[in-house]
């Protein structure tokens, strides 16, 4: 059996930058006079490649806001962001599809499965769209990485809750994308699929080199991460490497506290 560390190329996916996703001055405003909010207020941020990265803060903080802006679903009203090298603020729609679709892998709450697909079709679906012929090894280690050896036949609905976000996963990491964003991955399992899901996005970055980015409520989802930045009314206030569900939480407590006084 061909292993995690023959195959994973630290020069791929995207190139030997260091540095995956960058974001500089980013402002985003909804709304107009009276009625805007500004959701984030120049955001200046580094998401480095092969790290898992947790976006923290308040509700109404601006985290899928970021999130959004980072992947190319939003637009900004100021500042420039880069997928890699590419920078993607000023790509017309149908540059900045391609680019999603080629180097961007999404992971949402609900796990948007086509019911009558089996879980291998699901997996394969953006590349059979694409026109794409997965790499079989690679597609072979992904399957192997998220424990769905086995499962490959079954349908959504038999498969667990926590099985079918495996597949997700499992289906953003097949094209091998340069970075993945998951909003809140474990927000709809119970917490021990949950557990297993956050294992899987670990080994992913661990064993296969991907770089993930997400978005959560829950300080021990954000305790599988390398990195967690916390962000309060629209802008980066804090971050913490190498984060425990402790650390995390107690950094949270500090934000409802601000609120309350
Ligand atoms: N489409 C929109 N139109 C107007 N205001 C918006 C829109 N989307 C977000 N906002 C506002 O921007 C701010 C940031 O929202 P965002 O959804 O990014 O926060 P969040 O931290 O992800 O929140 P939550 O944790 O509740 O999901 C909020 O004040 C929100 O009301």
């Amino acid at each position: 059996m061909t292993t995690a560390a023959a195959v994973y190329d630290p020069q791929l996916p995207g190139g030997p930058s260091a540095v995956a996703a960058t974001a500089r001055q980013v402002t985003k405003a909804y709304g107009s006079g009276e009625t805007r909010v500004t959701a984030l207020d120049a955001v200046d941020v580094d998401i480095q490649r092969g790290r898992f990265t947790a976006i923290m803060g308040p509700s109404g903080s601006g985290k899928s806001t970021l999130m959004h802006c980072l992947a190319g679903l939003d637009t900004v009203s100021s500042g420039r962001i880069w997928i890699g090298d590419t920078e993607i603020t000023g790509l017309r729609d149908k540059q900045l599809t391609r680019l999603r679709r080629d180097k961007i892998g999404f992971i949402f709450q609900a796990f948007n499965l086509l019911p009558t697909l089996n879980a291998l079709e699901n997996i394969t679906l953006p590349m059979d769209i694409a026109g794409r012929r997965p790499d079989q090894a690679w597609l072979d280690q992904v399957v192997e990485t998220v424990g769905l050896a086995g499962r490959l036949k079954h349908r959504p609905t038999q498969l667990s809750g926590g099985q079918q976000q495996r597949v997700a996963v499992a289906r953003a990491l097949a094209a091998r994308p340069e970075i993945i964003f998951g909003d809140e991955p474990t927000g709809n399992l119970d917490s021990r699929a949950g557990a297993e899901v956050l294992t899987f996005l670990r080994r992913s970055v661990d064993e296969l080199g991907q770089t993930m980015v997400m978005v959560t409520h829950d300080p021990v989802a954000a305790g599988y991460a390398d990195r967690v930045l916390f962000l309060a009314d629209g802008v980066i206030v804090d971050e913490m490497h190498a984060p425990t569900a402790d650390s995390v939480l107690e950094r949270m407590r500090r934000f409802d506290g601000k609120r309350t006084s």
